[in-house]
Formats: structure tokens, sequence, C-alpha cells
């Protein structure tokens, strides 16, 4: 079996998505995601101008040889931008070899360790109340774990919090600003956790992001005063380049920490893994070199019990979702999926096998990840410049976003 030629397609459906295709001679096809929000066009140059030209001609069964030879054979190793282009090229090979074999992808990973891969909803308000309202929406979904994020007093345009019901934090244009105060967050934080149990018990797995604003000993503090409410998950309590940072958090609290959606090879995460300083990795299959190299990763932390909890915004594209469904089927150390419903168009440009009921979603039967895409209706939609927002401290000082 050889591969006859690749492309990559761009497209807008409420957001933008790269998607690579890849053909072979036995007209057997894959898919997969190299979305990266906000650098879209670096990694789709990087795919049709780099990778492309190299993949012709090869077998597609080959997959952890193409994948050595696209990590090892750029020289430059690493980066979103460069594991991205490999993990697209990662999981259209999966599919090619699941959809040959006529399995469904988790088949070929060793077979399914569960019934349902448990997820995660968003619940997002300006005030507590209406935050509260919105895990009331998901409880009636079924869902058994939600995010939780609410505006803080005197702050415009806090993360996680929507205009709508979706949170989209790309916007068109150039990066949008919002101002952060690290003080009125922590005072304001807990209060949230307090009004969820009070209103919504026990039963219900409560997480919360805070999105990389805060120092080590600010983050303690934070995972300290959370420890009354129970939290499934603290996520990326303070930027994670350094990563003996956390020794500082952990001594402090027993707050679970998750972290990794940025991170990109196991090289990111090891460190983290290996001393025991978080709970869960959140890697997933778009950002960290694919299913070959999410495997390894996932392998690493079961020997330190560490679980995982795969990244799943919007602006990972139905692609990945449906990879990371397989994978975690499979995974003996799942911890949970995010899940971001996308938008209807979205979906429509991208038919797939997966489903949600009552707070779990299965990848589905079809052959390969289950997950394609109509070009027809992609081309509907042309790429839309957008970008990330950008955080400053109330002086104007530039902050983590
Ligand atoms: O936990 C999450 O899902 C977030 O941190 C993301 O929404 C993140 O902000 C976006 O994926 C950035 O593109």
């Amino acid at each position: 079996m050889k591969i006859t030629d690749a492309y990559v397609i761009v497209t807008c459906p409420a957001r933008n998505f790269v998607t690579l295709k890849i053909r072979t001679d036995e007209g057997v096809y894959g898919i997969g995601d190299a979305t990266l929000n906000g650098r879209e066009l670096a990694v789709a140059s990087y795919l049709t101008d780099h990778v492309i030209p190299c993949l012709i001609g090869r077998d597609p069964h080959d997959i952890e040889d193409i994948w050595q030879y696209l990590y090892k054979g750029a020289y430059w190793r690493r980066g979103p931008v460069t594991m991205s282009a490999i993990a697209a090229v990662d999981t259209a090979l999966w599919d090619i070899k699941a959809k040959v074999a006529g399995l469904p992808l988790y088949q070929l990973l060793g077979g399914k360790s569960r019934n349902g891969v448990m997820v995660y909803a968003h619940a997002n308000g300006q005030t507590v109340d209406d935050a509260m309202d919105q895990v009331q929406h998901y409880v009636d979904q079924g869902y058994k774990a939600i995010r939780v994020q609410a505006g803080v007093p005197g702050l415009k345009g806090v993360y996680g919090v929507a205009k709508g019901i979706n949170y989209e934090p790309a916007t068109r244009g150039l990066p949008a600003e919002s101002a952060w105060s690290t003080e009125a967050y922590l005072d304001f934080a807990p209060s949230l956790f307090a009004a969820a149990r009070d209103r919504f018990g026990w039963d219900l797995h409560l997480l919360h992001d805070v999105h990389h604003r805060l120092t080590p000993i600010e983050a303690a503090r934070l995972g300290k005063a959370l420890e009354p409410y129970r939290l499934f998950w603290m996520e990326d309590p303070t930027p994670a380049e350094n990563q003996e940072s956390f020794r500082l958090i952990r001594q402090h609290t027993t707050t679970p920490l998750a972290v990794g959606e940025v991170f990109n090879t196991i090289w990111d995460c090891k460190d983290l893994i290996q001393n025991q300083l978080i709970d869960y990795i959140r890697t997933t299959v778009v950002h960290a070199g694919g299913i070959t190299h999410l495997r390894r990763i996932a392998n690493l932390a079961e020997l330190y019990q560490i679980r995982t909890g795969s990244h799943g915004a919007t602006d990972l594209s139905p692609v990945c979702m449906g990879a990371a469904l397989h994978f975690d089927l499979w995974v003996p150390n799942f911890g949970i999926q995010e899940r971001m419903v996308h938008e209807a168009v979205t979906e429509s440009v991208f038919p797939h096998a997966y489903s949600f009921d009552q707070g779990y979603m299965h990848p589905g039967e079809a052959p390969g990840h289950g997950v394609d895409i109509d070009e027809a209706e992609a081309a509907k939609y042309p790429y839309q410049p957008a970008y990330l927002p950008v955080a400053r401290l109330t002086d104007g000082t530039l902050w983590n976003w």
C-alpha cells in the first residue's frame, strides 16, 4: 500500500480548523486534525511545504517509522507547530490502518478498558447565580462532571466566561485585551465553589481552570482555599515552563492538579510526572504528536498513578475529539475527557460516529476514528484570521492570558 497524495483543508465553520487528508493507492484515506488556535496557517504551511512531499510513496502502515522520520528527520524538534503537524499525519495514518482492518481505532490500541468515556462540560456565567443555572443545565443533560468559571466582580472579560452560552476566546481582528487582578480573583473564587456545593451537593465532580494566571505561592493559597469543596482538579494554576514551581504548590495543598494542554511532547511532561507534581496530564492528540506519542506520555504517567484528562476545547476539531475518544476508551489510566460542544455548522462539516449519553461519550464502531470531512461543505467557510486574547494587569502590565 502506498500514499499517493495528501493535502490540507483550512475551513472556518464558526471557527478555523486545519485538516490533513492522506490518500492511498487502494482508495482508502485518512484524516487528521492540525488546528493550532490563532496560528493555523503556520501548521498548514509546515504540512504542505515541508511534510507532504516526504510522505508520497511511503507505506501508510509504517506509522512508527513515519513518526520517527518526521520528528528526528526535521532536526528542529518539538514545539506546537511541528508537533501539531506530526499529530495530523499520525492521526490520519491510524485512521487508514483501522479502516483497512475494518475495525474502530480503539480495537487496534488494545480494545476497550471501559464502557464509556466520562466527559466534563463547561458551565460559566457573569455572576455566581448565572454560573449555577448553567451547571443545572448540564446536570439536566446527565453530566457527572462540570467545570465552573464565573465573572470576577470588578473585572471585565474574565477567562472562560461567555457573552452567549459557548465561550470562544478567539476573535477576528487583532488580539483583544482583557484586564486581570489576581487579588480580586483570589478573594472571589472560593465563593463560587461554596455556592456550587450548596446547591448541587457532593455527587457532582467540580473542576476549575485557573488558566496560568497565578504565581506558585498564590496557586498554593487557592488550592488550600478550595480544599473544603473537594474539586476534581484545579487546572493550570501557574505557567508550567518551570516545572519545579509545582513542588511549592504541592507542599501546601491536596487539591488535585491538572496540567498539559499547551505541552507538545513527553519531554514537557517528564519532570512533572516523574516527581509526582500533578494528578492529571492534559495533553491531547492534536498538540502532542498524535496517538503514537500520546500513548507514550500516558504510559509514563501510569507508572506514577497519574491519569489522563485530555484537552477538548472547541478549537480542537471533531477529528481530534473522535481520535481522543478512541484513545480514552482504551487508555488504562484514563481520568476524564474535556468536552465543549461544537456549533451545529462545525458538525455539518465534520460528520462523526461519536455520541454522548448521560455524561459519557463513545467513539462509535465505525472503522477508523469515525470522523470525516465534507469537503464541499468545508469550502463554503473560508479561513478567517482570528487571534486569542492577551491579558494585562490593571496597571497595564502584560500578563499570562
Ligand atoms: O481548558 C481549556 O479548554 C482551555 O484552557 C482552552 O479553552 C484554551 O483556552 C483554548 O484551547 C486556547 O486555544
